[in-house]
């Protein structure tokens, strides 16, 4: 479970944030929406301990996340590529995060062996650096590490912009994978309305901050969501 309470942010006099209250259960499917500049991130962020609040606590798995750091063993996150490391190459970013996550090298190659597909040939073997990537490669690269060492909690910040279609497409089935057996929570902020409301099976609004909807994922979500917008 993780407990959003009393969450605000301010940055001089602008507040930016302001969540009363938000429970998300162990298992969930998480998605949160919003245009451009209504917190998303900075709620990410706030969760991942990476900002302070300017007041409330956040608790991922019982733990208040800027009071201990234990929660990182289970929280596997990609927001930008500010999260890799990009003089080394994929390969070796991988061996980097699996000896983190308590892997050894061919428990590693086995993990990524998984996401051929995904990949699609364009990661690892180019003896290329991670920032000699393309964005949507870089993007690819970031959300595979997010999923190394069987994580409990996965939070993504709009992993499918800069993705090519095909790649949106699979890496739908891998989000749909990981949550089906509603043990991983995955909380995943996107622009697409489309992709959120498929994998997601509960869709918060933010709008300037606040929470302005809270909906149980639905097939007339999608469309309560293109009208919420339109206007
Ligand atoms: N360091 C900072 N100083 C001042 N304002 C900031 C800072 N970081 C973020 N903000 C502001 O906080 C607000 C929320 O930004 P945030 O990045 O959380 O929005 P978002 O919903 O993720 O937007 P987008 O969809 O464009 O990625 C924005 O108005 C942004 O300018």
């Amino acid at each position: 479970m993780i407990t959003i309470d009393t969450i605000s942010k301010k940055y001089g006099k602008a507040e930016v944030l302001n969540v009363e209250k938000i429970d998300i259960p162990t298992g969930q499917s998480f998605g949160l929406v919003g245009n451009n500049g209504a917190g998303k991130t900075t709620l990410f962020n706030i969760l991942l301990d990476l900002i302070r609040p300017t007041t409330g606590k956040i608790s991922n798995h019982n733990i208040v996340v800027n009071e201990s750091e234990e929660w990182k063993n289970f929280t596997g996150s990609f927001i930008d590529e500010s999260f890799l490391i990009t003089y080394l190459t994929p390969e070796e970013y991988f061996d980097f995060i699996g000896d983190l996550r308590g892997m050894n090298k061919a428990d590693v190659a086995k993990f990524l062996s998984k996401f051929d597909e995904f990949f699609n040939g364009e990661i690892v073997g180019k003896k290329k650096y991670l920032r000699d990537l393309s964005k949507g490669n870089q993007k690819k690269a970031g959300i595979v590490a997010a999923l190394m060492g069987n994580p409990q909690v996965v939070i993504l910040d709009e992993p499918f912009a800069n993705l090519d279609p095909t790649t949106q497409i699979r890496l739908k089935k891998i989000i749909k994978e990981l949550t089906e057996n509603r043990e991983i929570t995955v909380l995943v902020s996107s622009h697409d309305l489309t992709h959120v409301t498929e994998v997601c099976e509960r869709i918060v609004v933010l709008d300037k901050g606040a929470v302005v909807k809270d909906i149980e994922t639905s097939e007339a979500t999608l469309k309560e969501l293109e009208s919420y917008f339109a206007l």
